[in-house]
């Protein structure tokens, strides 16, 4: 161990080859950093490199004949000795890959010491998964989950040395039942290759899972739920993938794949869904009634389509531009610095999330959970409305890359109820537009915005006396209404979109769980430009 002038202890530092040239390499164990440095004069676009030791993927002694053949590089070496590093390369647009570095020398002693250091190093992150439970949904998006599993997943586990217990879903809730029986506590976090509603089912088998073993009725609003810390990693391979890339920045495998093999966490809020005293289900990304509630229910029935029934679904739903009439109640959060108005997004380590965690904790301990429920002002908002979305993130997708709210944060106890109210088709459309450009999708007369805690929502129709002649009527007209999409008046009742699966009932009681439960990610990066962090001159720094 060499100690370096600040006194800081450098693991190991020697003279390695790298390709044809000799390379300084340190393992610098205390800033945690593997660096190699060309030791000749700094030449502009010299390749100095050096990776975080967090994100190494393994290390492996290398074959020397092989390589011998390969590249013919060692020929004149008599016994050269050598080692492979893999490592993340982080490339644009939060895209990771995986990449490798094989240095040689020609003592055999210290090559094996530069493995056995780097294979310590990596045994001592304690964060990284060894055994996981993997579902692939083989019919979620174009079908392609099992390959993408296959071909782009299993091999990096294996090179990770993770080792992975398949199962292929053979029907819908497959995952979800499996989870209840399955003994959990010998898996390091469970993996679902799929969309989003792969995603839900698995977060439904893993959260009720928790709440059985630790005696919490789910049917109760009230009750408040144990944590999950067992994690979920999403290969994504559905029709939308928008959790996947609201905490990645990216709907990529190879990526996803990676945070999980470098056993990244991101907590995550989940909202339940009540009504009268029934639990309904668990979101994490958007509860949607009216235009994403329609756009929903319609595309069910057109599943034959594939993804495309969504655009389909989208146009038609907005020609028929219905509004829905009804009553919303909430509690503003008060324990959160942000707003769903601030410029700043939820990025990697986010400090509002960091703060509003701890300040719901403090309050909880100063006055308990129930006091809190109970106290708290409700807000009431009656009126017509085109739509009606609670988000627990920003909900961004490929197409919509700020997403529904963008200021939404991932772990801060706190979901943004937005409200479209009635409007003309033009301005609806307007709204809608501004989801795929810069403008603030907030700033019109006819949407408000709220940062809440816990929500309820009647339509006027069950306000109205379900049971009345009346009601009858009006549910009539209303499907009346919806079979002629060019009449614009208002139908009975929309229906919720839940993460993407309708819900039956209309009338829900929502509440925010703070950090309910832990991803294999670690949110979105600040998008500097990688490349050059890894490289060039902040190296001299280091070495
Ligand atoms: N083997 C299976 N057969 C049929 N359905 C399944 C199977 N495995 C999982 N499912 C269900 O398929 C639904 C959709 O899966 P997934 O999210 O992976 O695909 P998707 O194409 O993105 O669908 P969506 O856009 O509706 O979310 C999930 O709700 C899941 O419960």
């Amino acid at each position: 161990m060499e100690q370096l002038p600040g006194g800081r202890r450098l693991r190991l530092a020697s003279s390695l080859g790298l390709g044809q040239r000799c390379w300084e390499v340190t393992l610098d164990e205390e800033r945690g950093l593997l660096a190699w440095r060309d030791p000749r004069p700094p030449r502009r676009g010299a390749d100095n490199c050096f990776v975080p030791t967090s994100e190494i993927i393994a290390v492996e002694e290398t074959e020397q004949n092989k390589k011998q053949r390969s590249t013919g590089k060692w020929q004149k070496m008599a016994k050269p000795h050598a080692f492979t590093v893999y490592y993340v390369k982080k490339a644009r647009n939060h895209r990771w890959r995986c990449r490798d570095v094989t240095f040689w020398c020609a003592d055999e002693y210290l090559c094996n010491q530069w493995i056995q250091a780097l294979k310590e190093l990596l045994e001592m992150q304690k964060c990284r998964p060894k055994q996981l439970l993997v579902y692939i949904n083989p019919y979620g998006g174009k079908r392609q989950g099992k390959r993408i599993y296959e071909q782009k997943v299993a091999p990096l586990f294996s090179l990770a040395s993770i080792s992975a217990d398949v199962v292929v879903t053979e029907h819908a809730n497959h995952a979800k039942d499996n989870l209840f029986e399955v003994n959990i506590s010998k898996y390091d976090g469970v993996v679902c290759v799929g969309g989003d509603g792969m995603f839900s089912e698995v977060m439904h088998g893993l959260i009720g899972r928790m709440q059985k073993d630790s005696g919490i009725d789910q049917n109760n609003p009230k009750a408040p739920l144990a944590q999950c810390n067992i994690r979920i990693g999403i290969i994504p391979a559905g029709s939308t993938d928008c959790v996947c890339y609201s905490t990645v920045g990216i709907s990529d495998p190879v990526t996803s794949a990676l945070h999980i093999i470098i056993g990244d966490c991101q907590p995550l809020d989940v909202s339940s869904v009540h009504h009268n005293n029934t639990f309904l289900k668990y979101a994490v990304s958007l509860l949607g009634y009216g235009f994403y509630g329609d756009v929903l229910k319609d595309s069910e029935k057109k599943r034959w389509m594939g993804p495309m029934r969504y655009d389909y679904s989208g146009f038609k739903t907005f020609l028929s531009h219905h509004y829905y009439e009804g009553t919303i109640s909430f509690q503003p959060a008060k324990h959160t610095l942000g707003s769903p108005r601030d410029k700043d997004s939820c990025r990697t380590g986010c400090c509002v999330c960091k703060e509003s965690e701890q300040q719901l904790a403090e309050q909880r301990k100063k006055c308990g959970f129930k006091h809190e429920e109970d106290e708290d002002e409700w807000k009431v908002i009656k009126g017509k409305f085109l739509a009606i979305n609670v988000v627990n993130m920003s909900c961004a997708c490929p197409r919509s890359p700020k997403g529904l709210s963008p200021a939404a944060h991932l772990a801060d106890g706190t979901a943004d109820l937005i409200l479209v109210r009635k409007c003309s088709r033009f301005d609806f459309l307007r709204y809608l537009v501004r989801h795929t450009n810069r403008d603030d999708q907030f700033d019109f007369s006819f949407v408000d915005v709220y940062r809440v805690k816990s929500f309820q929502f009647t339509s006027k129709l069950s306000e109205d006396n379900e049971s009345s002649v009346t009601d009858i009527g009006k549910k009539r007209f209303g499907q009346f209404c919806r079979d002629h999409p060019a009449c614009c008046c208002n139908i009975a009742n929309s229906t919720w979109n839940c993460d993407g699966e309708t819900l039956d009932s209309s009338a829900i009681e929502v509440r925010v769980h703070c950090q309910l439960m832990k991803l294999f990610a670690r949110g979105i990066e600040e998008n500097c430009t990688d490349e050059a962090a890894y490289s060039h001159s902040s190296i001299e720094q280091l070495l």
